[in-house]
């Protein structure tokens, strides 16, 4: 995982990999679309602005806001070099990555968000792919429908004026900052796997535990994805 100097982190391969390899699974609390919708919105009232719910069908969500699996760092571009796709295990579908192309070490993951949820939000996309569709989920199903332009006051990611991070936050890899400015900090407890985190806000200026949508916190749902078929 590594920290790039526009969208945030991202994931960078550690190995040669193949076209067509699986690399992760996405997990994360699944909730329906209401709950996507007010987590979402509530995310945002909370100057959150990096979304971290997959759309899996317009009904079934994953949230990997506050607990999944490091594929919830994987950036977005336009020209992906992997591709996001469910498959059956045991009867359960489950939502992978999977490489498009051969990568070799070093090489940051992308695949393209058009099935993500953007929470009310037209994040600019800035893959710098030749193809860019300058915003981030421009193609998804509910775009239109649900997503809004932020307007004036909105300095997120211009290229003038990236996130500020705090660099007391990156004494140690564990420690990940929001992009809203630098005031929304979170750190990663490993589940000692190595395989799965849980995302706790840190100190300064924080948002607390309490802050946050209560029908997302208390809900008590496991990780992995529970969706159906193979169409997005
Ligand atoms: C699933 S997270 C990816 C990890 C994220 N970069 C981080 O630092 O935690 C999705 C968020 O990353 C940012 N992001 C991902 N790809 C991007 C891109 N191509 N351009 C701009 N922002 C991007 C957006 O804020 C998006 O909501």
């Amino acid at each position: 995982m590594q920290k790039l100097s526009c969208s945030g982190w991202g994931l960078l391969d550690d190995e040669n990999i193949k076209a067509g390899q699986f690399i992760i699974e996405c997990c994360g609390e699944v909730i329906s679309f209401d709950e996507a919708k007010k987590g979402s919105q509530a995310y945002e009232s909370h100057d959150l602005k990096d979304v971290y719910i997959i759309s899996m069908d317009g009904n079934d969500f994953i949230d990997s806001t506050w607990k999944g699996s490091f594929a919830r760092f994987i950036n977005h571009s336009c020209n992906p070099n992997c591709e996001i796709s469910k498959w059956i295990v045991s009867g359960e579908t489950k939502v992978g990555i999977f490489v498009k192309q051969d990568i070799s070490v070093g090489m940051e993951l992308t695949y393209e968000y058009n099935f993500e949820w953007y929470g009310g939000a037209n994040v600019r996309c800035l893959c710098g792919a030749a193809n860019c569709s300058l915003i981030l989920g421009a193609k998804s199903r509910r775009f239109r429908e649900y997503n809004h332009v932020w307007e004036n006051g909105d300095d997120r990611y211009i290229v003038d004026d990236l996130p500020v991070y705090d660099s007391t936050y990156d004494e140690s890899t564990p420690v990940i900052s929001g992009t809203s400015g630098g005031n929304e900090h979170t750190k990663i407890l490993n589940d000692g796997e190595g395989s799965t985190f849980k995302l706790e806000p840190t100190n300064s200026a924080t948002k607390k535990k309490s802050q946050r949508n209560p029908k997302l916190k208390d809900h008590n749902r496991s990780l992995g994805a529970s969706v159906q078929s193979n169409a997005y």
